[in-house]
């Protein structure tokens, strides 16, 4: 698959001399959703700053489709728009007084005909189920609500690349179905292609295609989430636990591995027909 994004040796310190990543070499195929797992102070956040341009390398680079990031003043116009970044806390994000106007923000300051903005607001809020919101004032949404405007604001900019941090976190869990079927549908309808950091195990295997652990700002393990969870001593080291579906496929992994005559054939299909109940029942 093709990179949409990548980094290559990317290091970045704080000014307090705080060395937050260090020579990270990962990549996002076209049309994917990939994680990016750790603990607190890994560097998810560090990074994805530095995937957008907020932040500027210390050495190492950042490409987009295959080009290196000019940090010059149209280079980074140039990856801003390309690039779009979903903070954590929405409250971060949302500043206009109503939602309609906040969403149309990102789309008037690209300089966008107001015609044009109109129909891109029109499809974020669609999109992302927020149309019945558009005259509420932001301040009075609920969380799992504002995380769906703040999304629809940056859709309004139409990037190739969304970046979220921590897009599930303080949801309930048809919030977290709904945030994470929109981005599936962002993924599969529009080619997106899609970054999340999370801490939450339990949507890597039925959302992502393919993750990457970070630890004090290096790449310790990268792989399908079915080659991550292989490694559940890693994952636990870095104070993350496995998905309850990975813990349940570890089980039979080993039952797998024992001299059962014929029975591991039979494992096999079942760990494979539990992932696909569960994706199934998610609708992904
Ligand atoms: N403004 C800052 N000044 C100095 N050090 C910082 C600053 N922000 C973050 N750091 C440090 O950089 C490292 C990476 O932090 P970062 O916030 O990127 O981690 P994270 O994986 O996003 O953590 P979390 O899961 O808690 O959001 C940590 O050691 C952190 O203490």
């Amino acid at each position: 698959m093709n990179p949409a994004i990548e980094t290559k040796e990317l290091c970045y310190a704080y000014e307090d001399g705080t060395t937050a990543l260090d020579h990270i070499t990962l990549s996002a195929g076209r049309g994917s959703i990939t994680g990016i797992l750790g603990a607190n102070g890994a560097g998810k956040s560090t990074l994805f700053l530095n995937l957008n341009g907020v932040f500027t390398p210390k050495s190492g680079q950042v490409l987009l489709d295959g080009q290196p990031v000019k940090y010059d003043r149209k280079g980074l116009a140039a990856l801003r728009r390309r690039v779009g970044i979903v903070f954590q806390d929405p409250d971060d994000q949302l500043f206009s007084a109503d939602v309609y106007r906040d969403v149309s923000f990102g789309g008037v300051n690209l300089g966008l005909e107001p015609k044009e903005v109109r129909r891109r607001v029109e499809e974020a809020l669609e999109r992302t189920g927020t149309s019945a919101l558009r005259d509420r004032p932001t301040h009075a949404l609920s969380y799992g609500q504002k995380k769906r405007v703040a999304i629809a604001g940056v859709l309004v900019m139409e990037p190739e690349v969304l970046i979220l941090d921590e897009p599930t976190a303080g949801l309930d869990p048809q919030g977290v179905t709904e945030i994470m079927r929109l981005l599936v549908q962002l993924r599969d309808s529009l080619g997106m292609t899609i970054l999340i950091a999370t801490h939450d195990m339990d949507i890597v295997p039925l959302y992502c295609d393919y993750a990457y652990l970070l630890g004090g700002g290096r790449v310790l393990l990268e792989g399908t989430p079915d080659d991550l969870f292989a490694n559940p001593e890693a994952l636990r080291a870095n104070h993350l636990r496995l998905p309850r579906i990975a813990h349940l496929m570890e089980v039979l992994r080993q039952a797998d591995g024992l001299d059962t005559h014929g029975a591991p054939a039979t494992i096999g299909a079942a760990r494979r027909e539990i992932l696909r109940l569960l994706k199934e029942e998610e609708k992904v």
